[in-house]
């Protein structure tokens, strides 16, 4: 049975360049995911953080006797601060200090469920944690299995542990390091044989509880192959931040018969901590080698567009810039918005929930990759017969005869088919869509 929740204080600065209202709500539903309740904000306009105290010195003393009164003993601040920012806070306030960092390790802590989640998650922790033992966010270390949430409860090490701690954390890193990179390995090669299988690649990305996950299962139950329909192949998809922390890829065939891979990863959220991008680069590079991006936009949320910019910032971030992306405004039907509604190539309102929708996304996505496709007549002859099943489990003929000298078929080919099947190609024509 869950706690009740423990009540926290929001700390963040106005500066000119932040949006500040945008950023404390999602840092209050940072807090909720965490079952931390926020019961008071508090604000100062500074352009830099004080280097030493976050806030100004009055300010502090403001938050100390306010800690007091309400009896909150934890304190959530909206930037990643330094070690001896969050010491000083503490000393000054006697409450325990959380930055934005750390409340996003926690809560993806508590989510991880695969192996690879669990290490990449323990990884950006340990990474965190070194130079914070001094500071109540170092997890006791028995607890360091990447399993749980820790819970920002236990106090920082004494001082006659922490070499011994740092080491231990060191070691650790090395290990957990060691393991993924075995585990990339193994990944590695079985991205490398979807990609030979050279079906087109499409990932959905966007911040979290965008709906991403959900229209991976709709478009699953619909153009899945065999068991690929069933519930259990499906993704987890739930009301609350990152529900999804590792990639999952499907392949999908359409009645048409062609196919394309689709994948479903790791939601965004503003200031996503370094530490954890880095560590969860691999479970990314999915979207890195895909040759179309669905960015899904929650388009119910009034911070929907806050919420595209932090999207198309970590895009860069992790270096995906130049792929073609089509928009997918989702939820249209809690924003009571008309859908499914193309506007354009790049842009689309839909409700996950709604099969017009899919179909028209479908139509979407296939105009985008099969772009290249051109119709073409192919003459095989009887003892290449192997051709022409394999053509068969692929594609819908237009057109097929036969005669004595073999097969002639009609049928849409990809640049890269025409090639592979360049020998029998007798015609050409190119298609408009
Ligand atoms: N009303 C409505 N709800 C939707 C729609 N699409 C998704 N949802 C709901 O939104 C919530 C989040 O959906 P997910 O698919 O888990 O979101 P996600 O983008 O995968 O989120 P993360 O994995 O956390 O990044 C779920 O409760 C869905 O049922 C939609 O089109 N309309
Ligand atoms: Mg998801």
């Amino acid at each position: 049975m869950q706690e009740d929740p423990r009540k926290v204080f929001l700390i963040g600065l106005t500066t000119s360049q932040g949006n500040l209202d945008y950023e404390l709500e999602e840092l209050a539903n940072l807090a909720k995911a965490n079952n931390l309740e926020p019961v008071e904000t508090f604000t100062q306009k500074l352009e830099r953080p004080n280097p030493g105290t976050y806030f100004g010195k009055g300010k502090v003393e403001e938050l100390g006797n306010a800690v007091k009164t309400y009896e909150v003993d934890l304190i959530v601040v909206n930037d990643e601060l330094s070690p001896s920012q969050i010491r000083n806070l503490e000393k000054m306030t006697e409450a325990t200090v959380v930055d934005r960092t750390g409340l996003i390790l926690e809560i993806f802590a508590q989510r991880a469920q695969t192996k690879v989640a669990k290490l990449q998650v323990q990884l950006a922790r340990l990474q965190y944690q070194l130079p914070r033992l001094r500071t109540s966010m170092s997890i006791s270390l028995d607890q360091q299995t990447g399993t749980g949430g820790a819970g920002f409860t236990s106090r920082g090490s004494g001082e006659t542990k922490l070499e011994q701690s740092r080491q231990r954390i060191t070691s650790q890193m090395v290990h957990v390091r060691q393991e993924l990179t075995e585990l990339d390995k193994s990944e590695h090669t079985r991205a490398m044989q979807r990609r030979n299988n050279n079906l087109p690649n499409v990932a959905l990305v966007g911040y979290t509880n965008a709906g991403k996950s959900t229209l991976m299962n709709r478009l699953l139950s619909r153009f899945g192959i065999g068991s690929e329909t069933d519930e259990s192949k499906q993704v987890f998809e739930k009301d609350m931040l990152f529900a999804t922390l590792n990639t999952t890829v499907r392949q999908l065939t359409l009645p048409d018969k062609r196919q394309f891979l689709l994948s479903d990863t790791v939601g965004f959220v503003s200031k996503l901590p370094h530490n954890l991008v880095a560590a969860f680069k691999s479970t990314l590079q999915e979207a890195a080698h895909a040759d179309l991006i669905l960015h899904v936009v929650d388009v119910s949320d009034e911070h929907y567009q806050n919420m595209m910019a932090t999207t198309e910032k970590t895009l860069t971030e992790i270096g995906i810039t130049d792929k073609p992306v089509i928009t997918v405004y989702n939820k249209a039907d809690k924003a009571s918005l008309h859908y499914p509604e193309i506007s354009g190539d790049h842009t689309i309102t839909v409700s996950a929930l709604n099969s017009e929708s899919q179909d028209a996304l479908i139509d979407l996505i296939v105009k985008h990759i099969f772009k290249d496709s051109k119709i073409v007549t192919l003459h095989i002859s009887f003892d290449k017969n192997d051709v022409v099943a394999q053509l068969a489990a692929q594609h819908k003929f237009i057109t097929e005869e036969y005669d004595e000298t073999g097969s002639w078929l009609t049928v849409e080919l990809s640049k890269f088919e025409r090639n592979l099947f360049q020998q029998y190609i007798v015609n050409t024509t190119s298609v408009d869509s």
